[in-house]
């Protein structure tokens, strides 16, 4: 193992895939990066790890050529590239190739369109596409690629881990089985939104892949998947390079003081249920959308998880209950009295808080700093008859900042400037301040850090202590688990199996979602 990170005028052209010395990224007075290296080796799958904020993201855009570095040096397959000049044009002929998590597949078009897109429609003379040529490459695209899938199948009726799968496919479609070694694929959290049989299954592949000679960069905040699959690991600590691991089997427990750079305790929070006897919501045949009739009873200072695979309805549900989406049939009552509402003013009205998925789109004013996305529900509080009360708004946003963990320059810093796992929190925190009746969380830890999980599953159960009922939708099983003191199962809309949380085990979770698909299959 490798501690301290490389001087940026180690040598750097070798037998590595990919090696990048000494990089540099400053945004304004925030220093992204600094002197960072990360030296993978050809044919590996290479895990590259770091708390929220701790420069991954910043790396992968200098490496894609979306940002220019400050200092460093890089260089693919053994070529050295100037990183002061290195443009997006200049890293896809170096030979790296990116799947960001937005996978940036279309709906609406097939896999074969979706594939053309990248390389261009094969054209006859006056501009016609030659379609039976385009689904013959297509299709022997996918075979090499272990992909059952008839090309002409619209990419909205593959699996999540399917579409992924056809994302890396047409990444890396420019090189065939034999001349992989000369691309390097990045993937940045592959894994984020998928359960965890569709995580093993693509991770397989991932794996594959690599026993073949490709080159793979891997971001997540996975442990488990990440120990799974990579043969080295690089671990990021405010934007320096902590360390590197070669062929390394370290534990979980070991990357995660690294990435905290202290030793860390009590990952695992063993919060006791803070579950009352009073009723806080009963929706009984509730229908719309692909909910087809769900019961369900939520108490006072109680977690409850939805599970469920994709097109369960487990979205659906919580937009329902946001005023989001209109319900056809059923009926719902919050606190007693009926609940209908017909906009998401009125769920707010009610007490009723949503921390939707797409934080990026649909929660974040992204214009605005952070202060401002943190007092938006609340702006009455610091309106007087001089205006906006900035002290006041400022004060209460630096101590919401210190209790969440969030890792930004102030309150007055944007929005956007602040990592994706920062954001999410600052969008937790700005409905935790507003003790709601109901609370609705839609994969309330996707993209954040194992370190500041913990943190953000306490103050939820605080929440619930305070007397929230809390809703959470998430395709990680270890995480309801963890969070929850009851699992619902959605099963084509409707509430399958309720579980008591304390005596399962992920795996067995996961078993029970498969055997819901099972039993979908056998009802056609
Ligand atoms: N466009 C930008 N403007 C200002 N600061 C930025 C910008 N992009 C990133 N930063 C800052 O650079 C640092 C590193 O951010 P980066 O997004 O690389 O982290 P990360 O490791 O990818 O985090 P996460 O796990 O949350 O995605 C953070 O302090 C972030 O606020």
């Amino acid at each position: 193992m490798t501690l301290a990170p490389d001087l940026p005028t180690a040598p750097v052209a070798g037998d590595e895939a990919l090696a990048i010395h000494g990089l540099t990224k400053r945004f304004g007075a925030t220093t992204a990066l600094d002197r960072a290296s990360l030296v993978v080796r050809p044919g590996t799958v290479h895990a590259l790890l770091g708390g929220n904020g701790s420069g991954k993201s910043t790396t992968i855009k200098v490496l894609a050529g979306v940002h220019q570095a400050d200092a460093g040096r890089l260089a693919v397959g053994g070529r050295e590239h100037d990183l002061a000049t290195f443009s997006a044009a200049d890293a896809r002929a170096a030979g790296l190739r990116f799947v960001h998590q937005d996978l940036g597949l279309f709906s609406g078009l097939s896999v074969a369109e979706n594939v053309a897109l990248d390389a261009g429609y094969p054209v006859q003379a006056r501009s016609r596409v030659q379609w039976r040529e385009l689904h013959r490459r297509v299709g022997r695209l996918l075979h090499e690629h272990e992909l059952d899938v008839d090309p002409r199948t619209p990419i909205d009726e593959l699996r999540p881990a399917e579409r992924t799968m056809v994302a890396i496919a047409r990444a890396l479609q420019d090189a065939g089985p034999d001349s992989r070694e000369r691309l390097v694929l990045v993937l940045d959290e592959p894994t984020a939104s998928l359960a965890q049989h569709e995580s093993a299954e693509l991770l397989d592949r991932v794996r594959r892949l690599a026993d073949t000679g490709q080159t793979v960069v891997m971001v997540s905040h996975r442990m488990s998947e990440v120990l799974s699959v990579a043969d080295d690991f690089t671990v990021f600590l405010d934007g320096r390079t902590v360390a590197t691991l070669t062929d390394a089997s370290p534990t979980e427990d070991e990357l995660v003081e690294l990435m905290a750079g202290r030793a860390v305790e009590a990952l695992r929070p063993v919060d006791s249920s803070s579950a009352t006897e009073t009723l806080r919501l009963r929706t009984e045949a509730l229908a719309g959308g692909p909910l087809r009739g769900v019961d369900l009873a939520l108490h006072a200072g109680e977690i409850v998880g939805v599970a469920g695979l994709v097109g369960s309805g487990r979205s659906s549900l919580l937009r329902m209950l946001f005023g989001d989406l209109p319900s056809t049939s059923g009926t719902a009552h919050l606190d007693g009295s009926a609940y209908a509402p017909t906009s998401v003013a009125d769920a707010m009205a009610r007490g009723v808080a949503l921390v939707p998925e797409d934080r990026g789109r649909e929660a974040a004013f992204a214009p605005l700093s952070v202060a401002d996305n943190l007092s938006v529900t609340r702006l009455r509080r610091f309106w007087g008859w001089r205006g906006m009360d900035r002290r006041a708004e400022y004060a209460e946003a630096r101590r919401l900042i210190a209790d969440f963990k969030v890792k930004v320059g102030g309150p007055e810093a944007g929005f956007t400037s602040m990592s994706g796992g920062n954001q999410q929190k600052v969008v937790l925190a700005r409905w935790l301040q507003r003790d709601p009746t109901l609370l609705l969380l839609d994969e309330p830890t996707q993209g954040v850090d194992v370190m500041s999980r913990v943190d953000i599953y306490r103050t939820v159960r605080e929440a619930a202590r305070r007397g929230s009922a809390v809703l959470v939708a998430s395709s990680d099983a270890s995480e309801l688990l963890a969070l929850c003191d009851r699992i619902l199962i959605l099963r084509e809309g409707r509430v399958d199996e309720d579980l008591t949380a304390e005596s399962l085990h992920p795996d067995d979770l996961t078993r029970k979602l498969l055997r819901a698909t099972s039993v979908r299959e056998e009802d056609r």
